[in-house]
């Protein structure tokens, strides 16, 4: 059990603290047909005309797909000793299983190779929510098939990279990819069938669990874990309705995920909640995806406040926009949100370790003027959550690592270009990198490994 951490003065982390900053490949990779790469239903769902911001795709994004020597020296310009990023596995797998595209484990191979050499760990993510399209055409995730394509897929990458990378997150947000990409829409494959969204998450924490042995073969002594999106839920107000009403969010957004990953099965009140939808499975793949893991990532960025709701089933929900400051993204700023996430974390499931894999803000940059991008609200948003996180430290919580969302501006999903999260400003047009005040500001707090003004 993770001790208390008295001993650090306020403010300051653990000297072995893992500080990161993380991107995906459909967000800033670029090339889309290059070097033998397969279509995504990423590259399908931003093509088509309606889905994104703008029309905007991930055709060019950061180009990074090119400049990846440059961009490791960006990052050794923040000092940070670990890079989270995904592989696509269009470019492994170009019709997401059996013909391996060797140019697509080339560059990853130089990458990582790269990024060594520089003295940064590299921290893989398999999946980012780039499907090859050719499973999508296949059913997708609703078809149990993908779980297995993933395993699959998990074990040529593995092979080939488990003797350099000893960092594996098998899945980033396993409710997103089901909830937008299945039951809203709102992200590719775009699909609206909420029957279809229970069967989906089942089919990815079991290809998660599928995954988790397999990359411990190929990747001996390595760590590996999952990335899920976790939203802490307070009641907006102190009736007793209100409170029942923060359950069933924090049921439908997070315990779906974590009970069955850390405590053998769904939890029982979500099921009755969730009745007919809740498909039918072998008991025996919750011993698969309760595979033991050595780190839980998660992405925090906001909380949420909820009150009862007489409409909205199943789940009674309803959001409440409550005072404070907002990000570009509409996302209530709330740092104590993170430090009462992870001591809940911490209390209701004990995870070995937990990693940061994402955090961060989106604000309006305006252009570098004379090579500076001045974004006092990102240097904020970043010095209170960090704080946050230092308090958590403090009392207990085995917090092991941070990575900052994101290391340059990128493809924002459906927002398309037009929200910016980066430590470092794109020009869109010349693709110019130019840090800002808040990547200038987590360097020197990574630098000294404690909180500076
Ligand atoms: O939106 C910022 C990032 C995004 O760029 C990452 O690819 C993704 O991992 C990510 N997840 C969240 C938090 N979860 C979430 C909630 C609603 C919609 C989309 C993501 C934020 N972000």
């Amino acid at each position: 059990m993770s001790q208390p951490r008295t001993d650090l003065a306020p403010g300051r982390f653990p000297a072995d603290f893992t500080w990161g900053t993380a991107t995906a490949a459909y967000q800033i990779e670029g090339a889309v047909r290059e070097d033998g790469r397969g279509v995504s239903i990423w590259d399908r769902f931003s093509h088509t005309p309606g889905k994104t911001h703008n029309g905007d795709t991930g055709d060019v994004a950061c180009d990074h797909y090119h400049r990846w020597q440059g961009d490791i020296e960006l990052m050794r310009r923040l000092h940070v000793n670990a890079y989270r990023f995904s592989i696509a596995w269009p470019r492994i797998l170009p019709e997401g299983w059996g013909r391996v595209n060797p140019p697509g484990l080339d560059f990853y191979d130089r990458l990582v190779d790269g990024l060594l050499a520089a003295g940064i760990t590299p921290w893989v993510t398999l999946y980012h929510w780039d499907l090859p399209q050719a499973l999508e055409d296949r059913g997708g995730w609703p078809n149990p098939d993908t779980s297995k394509a993933f395993a699959e897929y998990a074990d040529v990458v593995t092979r080939r990279l488990g003797d350099r990378v000893k960092h594996w997150i098998t899945l980033n947000e396993p409710w997103v990819v089901a909830f937008l990409g299945y039951f809203t829409g709102e992200h590719a494959p775009g699909r609206k069938e909420p029957e279809s969204y229970l069967p989906v998450v089942h089919n990815l924490l079991l290809a998660h669990g599928l995954a988790v042995p397999v990359i411990r073969e190929n990747s001996r002594d390595s760590q590996v874990g999952i990335t899920l999106n976790l939203t802490h839920a307070y009641p907006a107000g102190d009736s007793a309705e209100d409170e029942a009403a923060a359950k069933r969010l924090d049921g439908f957004m997070n315990r779906w995920f974590l009970d069955p990953l850390f405590t053998g099965g769904y939890p029982r009140d979500m099921i009755d909640v969730f009745g007919s939808w809740v498909p039918s499975f072998d008991e025996s793949d919750l011993g698969v995806i309760g595979a033991p893991l050595d780190f839980l990532g998660v992405n925090y960025y906001s909380p949420s406040f909820v009150q009862h709701s007489e409409g909205n089933p199943p789940l009674h929900v309803e959001q409440v926009r409550v005072d404070g400051e907002y990000t570009d993204m509409g996302w209530l700023v709330y740092p104590q949100g993170l430090y009462d996430l992870l001591t809940r974390l911490h209390r209701d499931y004990s995870p070995a370790a937990i990693v940061i894999t994402e955090n961060g803000a989106a604000y309006p940059d305006e252009p570098p003027v004379e090579g500076r991008v001045h974004d006092p609200k990102r240097v904020e948003y970043y010095a209170s959550h960090l704080d946050a996180a230092q308090r958590a430290i403090r009392d207990g919580v085995p917090l092991r690592g941070y990575f900052a969302w994101s290391l340059m501006d990128n493809f924002e999903w459906a927002f398309g270009y037009s929200k910016r999260f980066g430590l470092y400003y794109v020009d869109y047009e010349t693709l110019e990198r130019t840090i800002k005040d808040s990547g200038l500001w987590y360097s020197r707090v990574v630098a000294e490994g404690q909180l500076v003004p």
